[in-house]
């Protein structure tokens, strides 16, 4: 890792003490998905993707379900797949960034797991998502319109979650550290 911030000793000692899912949550393009898998491989923890998970078990691509059956149909899917995923113990879950704004879903990531806002300003959301055109939400209009739209209504949602991570410039190696270090405080 690039920003090693506790030692491997101490990363044992932290993972044993985590009986629950650690779920990051936020709006799309924060780095939920990539930061994620890297802070799973840091502790040694199995990586979920709840949009990956979903695609599974649909067999359709997430801007497919929501052309086809519309996103109602998709956020029932979504609390599904969560509920499952927060099942067994330690690991980390990314979530699709409308997760945490569902009320049930937001309920039981808060209920059985631990919470991990992960955040950083519109700017910087623009240009992350304009990487990979894969957002439904984002298509027919202008994504920074819709994101600082959904990011004003989203925040009062992701600001229940216990840990508040910015992660604005710096490598996703350092979001992850951050990660860390405020697991180590918190549990
Ligand atoms: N800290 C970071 N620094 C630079 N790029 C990042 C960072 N975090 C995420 N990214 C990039 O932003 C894009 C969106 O990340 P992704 O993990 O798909 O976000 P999310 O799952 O929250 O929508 C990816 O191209 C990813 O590599
Ligand atoms: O913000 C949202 O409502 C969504 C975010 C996406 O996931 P990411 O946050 O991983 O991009 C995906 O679940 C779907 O396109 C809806
Ligand atoms: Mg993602």
């Amino acid at each position: 890792m690039d920003h090693p911030s506790l030692s491997d000793g101490e990363i044992r000692e932290l993972v044993s003490r985590l009986d629950r899912p650690i779920v990051l949550v936020g709006m799309m393009g924060v780095g939920k998905s990539t930061v994620g898998r890297k802070l799973a491989a840091l502790l040694g923890l199995q990586f979920r993707d709840a949009d990956d998970e979903i695609e599974e078990a649909a067999q359709m691509r997430v801007s497919e379900i929501f052309e086809r059956f519309g996103e109602s149909y998709f956020r029932d899917g979504e609390r599904r797949v969560i509920a499952r995923l927060m099942e067994g113990g330690a690991k980390v879950i990314a979530t699709g960034g409308g997760a945490f704004a569902q009320e049930e879903t937001r309920k039981l990531i808060l209920d059985r797991g631990i919470a991990i806002w992960l955040d950083s300003d519109v700017d910087t959301l623009v240009e992350r998502v304009g990487r990979r055109d894969t957002r439904p939400l984002l298509r027919g209009g202008d994504p920074r319109e819709i994101i600082a739209r959904l990011k004003a209504e989203r925040e009062p949602f992701y600001a229940q979650a216990p840990i508040h991570i910015l992660s604005n410039s710096g490598p996703h190696g350092e979001a992850v550290t951050r990660i860390v270090q405020e697991l180590d405080k918190w549990q």
